[in-house]
């Protein structure tokens, strides 16, 4: 696990945590020598030496208070320790979030990275802080005490010195049964929580369902997850309980095989009792803390399988930045050349051979049936995913060659699922653009149809929009968002159905605002009201992977292909032939 720390604090000087553990090993050494000081006083009580007792009592005191005082400093620069190891983790993990490809993010992977970040980093720290320190305490003061015991006599201290390793092989026998089953309860706890977010969440749809409320059967995904944990935790219980009593049997067995040799030494008038109940006291005192260390185990395997999941959120692949990234181009034409892409090695090819260019300031809409890619394509033109073969250009240079941060500041992207911030409207859509004007906030507000919210509010600009927009409809939070992307004035503006839920008035005029950024903006649509891209410079019929067909909105409908049937099926949906039952 310290291992693991350092390599996560490459930055860190290192030097600085060893430093920090030599000077615990230390605080250890001292304890050790207080704890086996006692001896002095036990002899000098057995030979009647008043005056040798009393000032032996005295340094034990002095010791004691001493060693006080050191195990506390450890203890603070412990804390200080995990405080730092805590905000490097923090660091790393921010810095590799904001690094990972945008398509990474989906709801279990986000709950996976915010249960790492939050629990998992507090966890590891934690059992830095109050753990560590002991840790290292409690294997170097046996050890001392072994050592003073073995200047006594060789042969009760090379007892103790010779138990070391067998009570290591111990641990190590007990940690590693213990390490499967913490694994496993470890898992089944994220799935658990995963399902138990689910349940949370869509309460409305389980309670439709009858999986949820008073009386229902329960929703079984969640009670079988809890069940999964509940042997998980009885498994991992008994894991640990059996590397527990193992390590006990072995401690304590060192400790009667060293009471034994004492007494039979004694018997045999090899040892002097005087000296055979110190070094048994002495064994005492070597057992004590390695008893606390078997109980310590459990959580620090607990602790490493946390710090597992930093390291493997913080391996992750990132977006991959050209070496050398080139300018940013001046005119902001797209292209798809060529481009294959799939989601997954094993997922089927969604695009093998995909062609298609969009001139400079013009709109495109993307249109075809459900399904057939047209949201991938506008994520890949922001590398949300890169495409697997061809490429794609921005102004004629691979997206991959231009820095992902200039590549982002060229594009307002808008997708369906629109979040807002637990701020104001205005903060909301300054958000596009915090430097804007006032007249700039109230152009963009009138284009997107928010102004209407502004003046429907009773603090206008200045009304909470609530976390996520929950105070706005889902029809005001997507012209929010399109306002905030209006706002950015990026060259380049990606619609993800960002009408899909207004009411036809607005949607038509929010299309037309659209309109006026011809020229201006590269604009790639995807709409399924028809009717707000019937004005698109091109429209691009996609199926199969391909592009089936191209052109206007007119050319299209004189073609009489897919387009035109997908039109028509849109305005005018055939009728439903009389006695036609929806559910037969
Ligand atoms: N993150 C993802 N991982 C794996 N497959 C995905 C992912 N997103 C989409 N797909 C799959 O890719 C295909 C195309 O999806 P996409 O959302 O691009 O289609 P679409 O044309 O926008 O559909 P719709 O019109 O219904 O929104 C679908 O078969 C979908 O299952």
């Amino acid at each position: 696990m310290i291992a693991t720390l350092l390599q996560l604090d490459e930055r860190a000087a290192g030097a600085k945590f060893w430093r920090f553990i030599i000077c615990v090993a230390l605080a250890g050494v001292f304890q050790g020598l207080v704890l086996g000081s006692f001896i002095a006083v036990v002899y000098a009580l057995f030979i009647a030496d008043r005056h040798a007792a009393l000032i032996g009592c005295l340094c034990l005191l002095a010791g004691s208070l001493v060693n006080g005082i050191l195990q506390s400093w450890v203890t603070m620069r412990g804390f200080n320790e995990a405080m730092r190891i805590m905000v490097v983790m923090h660091r790393r993990l921010g810095e590799q979030l904001v690094a990972l490809p945008l398509g990474w993010f989906t709801s279990r992977t986000t709950g996976f990275a915010s249960g790492v970040a939050v629990r998992g980093t507090l966890f590891v720290a934690q059992t830095v802080m109050d753990l560590l320190v002991p840790l290292i305490i409690n294997i170097i003061t046996p050890l001392t005490i072994a050592l003073m015991s073995l200047v006594l006599d060789w042969r009760i201290g090379g007892m103790l010195l010779a138990g070391a390793p067998l009570i290591w092989l111990a641990a190590r026998w007990g940690s590693r049964r213990n390490a499967a089953g913490q694994e496993q309860l470890h898992v089944t706890s994220r799935q658990t929580d995963t399902r138990l977010l689910e349940f949370i969440d869509h309460q409305m749809l389980l309670r439709q369902a009858g999986l949820s409320g008073p009386g229902s059967k329960g929703y079984p995904p969640l009670t079988e997850a809890v069940d999964r944990q509940w042997q998980a935790t009885v498994k991992a219980l008994w894991s640990s309980v059996l590397g527990l009593i193992a390590q006990s049997v072995v401690v304590q067995g060192i400790y009667g095989l060293v009471v034994g040799v004492a007494v039979w030494l004694t018997l045999s008038s090899q040892l002097d009792p005087v000296w055979a109940v110190v070094l048994i006291g002495l064994g005492a005192q070597f057992i004590g803390p390695l008893k606390i260390l078997s109980e310590m185990g459990t959580a620090f395997k607990r602790a490493q399988i946390e710090l597992n999941d930093v390291t493997r959120l913080i391996a992750l692949p990132v977006l991959p930045e050209a070496a050398v990234p080139h300018a940013m181009p001046a005119r902001y034409g797209l292209s798809f050349e060529h481009v294959a892409f799939r989601y997954d090695k094993n997922a089927p090819w969604l695009f093998r051979d995909f062609n298609l260019a969009i001139a400079p300031g013009s709109l495109t809409a993307l249109v075809g049936p459900s399904g057939c890619g047209k949201t991938t394509l506008t994520r890949l033109v922001a590398r949300f995913w890169d495409v697997n073969l061809g490429r794609i250009t921005l102004g004629g240079e691979d997206i991959r060659q231009l820095r992902h941060a200039d590549l982002m500041n060229a594009i307002s992207l808008v997708f369906q699922n629109v979040y807002l911030f637990d701020d104001t409207l205005e903060a909301n859509v300054r958000m596009g653009n915090p430097e804007a004007s006032e007249a700039q906030l109230q152009a963009v507000a009138d284009l997107a149809c928010v102004t209407e919210i502004v003046n429907r509010l009773p603090l206008g600009w200045h009304s909470p929009v609530g976390e996520g927009g929950r105070l706005l409809s889902g029809g005001e939070r997507q012209r929010v968002s399109i306002a905030r992307a209006l706002l950015k004035n990026a060259p380049v503006l990606l619609l993800d159905e960002a009408t899909a839920a207004q009411d036809p008035l607005t949607g038509m005029a929010i299309a037309r605002a659209i309109n006026t950024l011809k020229g201006r903006a590269t604009v790639m649509v995807i709409a399924h009201q028809l009717n707000t891209v019937k004005a698109a410079d091109q429209i691009v019929f996609i199926d199969g992977g391909q592009v089936c067909e191209q052109g206007t909105h007119q050319q299209l409908i004189n073609r009489q292909g897919r387009y035109a049937r997908f039109w028509h099926s849109h305005i005018s949906p055939p009728p439903m032939r009389h006695n036609e039952e929806i559910f037969p």
